[in-house]
């Protein structure tokens, strides 16, 4: 369904009932990243979101529309919605980055927070600078060469070379879901929401209480890096390492991703 949010409509779906679990794709992904795992988590009711600028969400053409905060705000809207008081929020990626945004913002609103491959921005504005920079490169060629060619350069990129071992189908599965995004969507998701335009919530991590787990596959030692940094800030976090997995653990370890966040969700059921 589309619903109307803060101006931008919004595509959602929901399936089953029982403790809400918010679920929020990375950077070119949409609801289909999440549609695996609808046999796994039977026991939740499962709202699935795309993310401004992707899927059949809106893309509106400021890029200010898809800043962090703003974001954050609508996924507020979203389960006001849908009359929940709050929901355990899982974020791969970018995703992640979004769903730590909304657990800062709204604290009230989050159960627990899982946050796959993710990070909390970056730490100095020359960091930032110099990846808002990178960022608009990518976004004008988006823009000007197209989605197709976009992908096939994103999905080469050295951070998914392990998912070059799966299963020819399940690459194209990938792929596919990639394709189905718009050009200025993306271009604007990466000036809005980049990861150097989206402010930088290190010296925020602190104040986030709500339970935590972060998950980073072995082989993304970057990601690996980042969440072994993250938790020293955490007061209340525990970090899973997934063995023979990269950057997306959950399409590269499907089962135990799905019984890892089941089993962290089901230990904190109010
Ligand atoms: C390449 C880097 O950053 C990008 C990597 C991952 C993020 C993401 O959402 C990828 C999802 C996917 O394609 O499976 C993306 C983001 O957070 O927006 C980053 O731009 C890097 O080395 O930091």
């Amino acid at each position: 369904m589309n619903i109307f949010v803060n101006g931008v409509s919004y595509h959602v779906e929901r399936y089953g009932d029982g403790e809400p679990l918010l679920l929020l794709h990375g950077f070119t992904g949409s609801v289909e990243t999440w549609k695996p795992f609808l046999p796994y988590w039977r026991d939740y009711q499962l709202v699935l979101v795309d993310i401004i600028g992707h899927g059949l969400t809106d893309s509106p053409n400021d890029p200010a529309r898809y800043e962090m905060e703003k974001a954050a705000d609508d996924l507020d809207e979203i389960l006001r919605y849908f009359h929940l008081q709050d929901a355990h929020v899982l974020g791969y990626s970018m995703g992640g980055r979004l769903a730590l945004t909304f657990a800062i913002l709204y604290p009230h609103r989050v159960r627990t927070l899982i946050l796959e491959s993710s990070s909390p921005g970056l730490k100095t504005m020359q960091e930032r600078r110099e990846r808002m920079k990178r960022d608009e490169a990518l976004a004008e060629e988006i823009e000007q060469y197209g989605v197709t060619a976009f992908v096939e350069k994103w999905e080469n990129m050295p951070l998914f070379a392990s998912q070059k071992r799966l299963p020819l189908s399940v690459q194209q599965q990938i792929r596919n879901e990639r394709l189905n995004n718009n050009a200025l969507g993306l271009a604007n998701s990466l000036r809005g929401m980049g990861t150097g335009r989206q402010p930088s919530f290190w010296n925020r991590l602190f104040k986030v209480n709500v339970p935590t787990l972060l998950l980073c596959g072995e082989w993304d030692q970057k990601f690996c890096r980042i969440a072994e940094e993250m938790k020293e800030y955490l007061p209340n976090c525990e970090m899973i390492k997934v063995p023979e997995a990269g950057h997306a653990i959950h399409v590269e370890q499907r089962e135990i991703f799905a019984k890892i966040v089941s089993r962290f969700i089901t230990r904190r059921r109010v």
